[in-house]
């Protein structure tokens, strides 16, 4: 596997509306999209795009929420994850399983359509990895 572009990076919050007050108004970002809701991930999405990249913000949705945890730790929300751009999304899996990476259940539709996986942060230096199947059939 080969990691491709930074697509986004998600910042948890325990409210999107109080966090685009931080994004817009005092860091000035100006393409702001809906938010929308994800049950099957469990949060309610916001993304702010940047010239090379997103900020993903996402909050909790529902009670099986996998953010309850890290709000608990965190009450005013911080950075969550990154994603990574990948060609194929089950052959990345496969190649980071069996390097010995953690991967957080099966392959599901993200934010962008595509599937997506999670891989354990504590295979990853403290950092929850999202890996992402480019949009592009590219990276
Ligand atoms: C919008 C859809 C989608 C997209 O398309 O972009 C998304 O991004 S959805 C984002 C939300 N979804 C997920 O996070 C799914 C994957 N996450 C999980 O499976 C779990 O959250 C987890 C990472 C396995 C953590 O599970 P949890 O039940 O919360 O366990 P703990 O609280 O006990 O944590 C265990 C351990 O890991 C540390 N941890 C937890 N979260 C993070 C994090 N985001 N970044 C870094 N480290 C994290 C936590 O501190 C614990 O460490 P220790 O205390 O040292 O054991
Ligand atoms: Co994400």
């Amino acid at each position: 596997m080969t990691i491709g572009r930074l697509n986004h990076v998600g910042v948890a919050t325990p409210s999107i509306e109080k966090s685009l007050a931080i994004y817009r108004d005092l860091l000035g970002a100006t393409k702001i999209h809906e938010a929308f809701d994800l049950p099957p991930q469990g949060v309610r999405v916001c993304f702010v795009d940047l010239p090379n990249s997103q900020i993903e913000l996402i909050e909790p949705l529902g009670e099986a929420s996998p953010l309850h945890n890290f709000l608990a730790k965190n009450p005013a929300g911080g950075q969550h994850h990154v994603c990574f751009e990948v060609p194929d999304i089950h052959a990345a899996a496969a190649d980071m399983g069996a390097k010995g990476a953690k991967i957080l259940g099966e392959p599901r539709i993200g934010a962008h359509g595509t599937p997506v996986i999670f891989v354990h942060p504590k295979d990853m230096g403290g950092v929850l990895v999202e890996l992402m199947e480019s949009p592009r059939g590219e990276h």
